[in-house]
């Protein structure tokens, strides 16, 4: 006799970034629907850039669950900073521009927050810091970069996945984390709601 079996509740992205998606797939998981949380990211005055990234993720997921009762809800958000200043994500030239001279020949953190809503309501999430040496950037170098436009809309101004891959003298922590998403914690926390994909 066939087997019924009840139906997955579904996953959502809550994500407007198509790194996150890819990351996802990487890993053989595929949301059922991408619905890209809209919120204001605006750090609060004297937020630390840890907190910053671990708020955001928590609101993006808030607020796209409260519009898919019964399913999984993943988001996240990851932030650039020089020490205590969270980085813009740029948009325009200046940005970038403001971005490089603060990065280059310096160490800097990412963090990036995850959070996971159940369908039951449980919350799970995790903060990931990477510590990352970047080169000192000649002139041309700069100029090379900004013209390729690979920093647009990315947090700190560069993706580590392009161009600036060759910028990057260490990496300490998780490389998926600094490209959007942490893999093997995001996986721990789908897994530990139980999500079943
Ligand atoms: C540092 C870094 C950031 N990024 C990207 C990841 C994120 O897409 C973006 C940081 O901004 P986020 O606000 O985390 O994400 P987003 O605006 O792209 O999407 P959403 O808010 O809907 O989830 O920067 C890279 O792709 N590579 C990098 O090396």
């Amino acid at each position: 006799m066939a087997q019924t079996t009840a139906a997955q509740p579904a996953l959502v992205l809550a994500s407007a970034s198509p790194r996150r998606l890819d990351l996802l797939a990487q890993v053989g998981v595929t949301p059922d629907r991408v619905d890209p949380a809209d919120i204001d990211e605006t750090p609060l005055r004297d937020e630390t850039p840890r907190r910053h990234a671990l708020r955001l993720a928590q609101e993006k997921a808030r607020a796209v669950a409260a519009r898919a009762p019964g399913d999984f809800v993943l988001a996240a958000d990851t932030v650039v900073a020089v020490g205590r200043r969270i980085l813009p994500k740029a948009e325009t030239q200046a940005d970038v521009l403001y971005c490089l001279k603060l990065l280059s020949g310096r160490n800097h953190k990412v963090f990036t927050g995850v959070t996971l809503i159940a369908p039951d309501g449980r919350e799970g999430s995790r903060l990931v810091e990477t510590k990352v040496g970047f080169k000192r950037l000649s002139d041309a170098e700069r100029d090379a970069y900004v013209a390729s436009g690979q920093w647009r809309g990315k947090a700190g101004g560069y993706g580590v996945q392009g161009l600036a891959g060759g910028f990057i003298t260490d990496l300490q922590g998780s490389y998926p984390s600094v490209v959007g998403l942490p893999l093997y914690e995001t996986l721990n926390l789908l897994h530990g709601l139980g999500y079943r994909g």
